[in-house]
């Protein structure tokens, strides 16, 4: 591929920023890096929010992921709006082995709860079971509640359901995108808009922008 079709399939990148957010502790790096790297290294030396920046595919679309892993001092610590609004989407993260955690990402979901932000909510260490404080019907009601995905993993244990959350949430965030520029555009064409429902339905969503 010459320099020219290069730069233009690189400037035709759809770009997608997810924020991690839980307290500490709860695997937020582990499952970045799985994500990113399919890797697991145990030990996650930080001490400060780190952005990683890569290009993956999803359903065969190259993206470019930002993601924004998030290193909150303690319990209390709750993002702050810069952080949210500066994310397409919000990857709540909780430990089932931490009832805390599971508190920290309640109250971050009050939060949020006010903002049209994609959200996916992923409970992780599952395969610490036998130490579990909560169970999965309190994720998936939290989950409801939020009207978001929900998935619980181990980060240590899987990598295809890892990469499957971060997916979804991407899926997500590119199809709001795609309605809110298709409302955008109906209110644009103001009168118009029944016919470009019909062009739009005619061209199974091709018609529609793409980033
Ligand atoms: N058993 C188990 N341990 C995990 C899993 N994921 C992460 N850990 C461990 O949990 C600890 C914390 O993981 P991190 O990924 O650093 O957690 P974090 O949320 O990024 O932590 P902060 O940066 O302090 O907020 C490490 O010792 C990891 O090895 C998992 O799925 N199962």
């Amino acid at each position: 591929m010459n320099a020219k079709v290069m730069k233009r399939k690189k400037s035709s990148l759809s770009e997608v920023k997810v924020a991690v957010l839980g307290a500490p502790g709860v695997g937020k790096t582990a499952l970045s890096v799985r994500y990113l790297t399919r890797r697991y290294i145990g030990e996650y030396d930080h001490n400060s929010e780190t952005r990683y920046k890569h290009e993956v595919l999803v359903d065969n679309d190259p993206i470019l992921y930002e993601i924004l892993d998030t290193c909150p001092k303690d319990y209390n610590d709750l993002p702050g709006n810069d952080t949210i609004h500066w994310a397409d989407g919000l990857l709540l993260v909780y430990s089932i082995c931490d009832r805390n955690s599971f508190s920290f990402l309640k109250k971050v979901g009050a939060l949020i709860s006010d903002n049209d932000i994609p959200i996916y909510i992923v409970a992780n260490k599952n395969d610490m079971s036998h130490l579990r404080e909560v169970n999965a019907e309190e994720g998936a009601i939290l989950a409801r509640s939020l009207e978001c995905g929900f998935a619980e993993v181990a980060a240590a244990e899987q990598v295809a359901p890892v990469a499957v959350v971060f997916q979804e949430l991407c899926r997500t965030v590119l199809a709001s995108r795609r309605k809110s520029k298709h409302s955008l555009l109906e209110r644009m064409l103001g009168g118009r808009s029944s016919n470009l429902r019909l062009y739009v339905r005619g061209k199974s969503d091709s018609a529609l922008p793409k980033d």
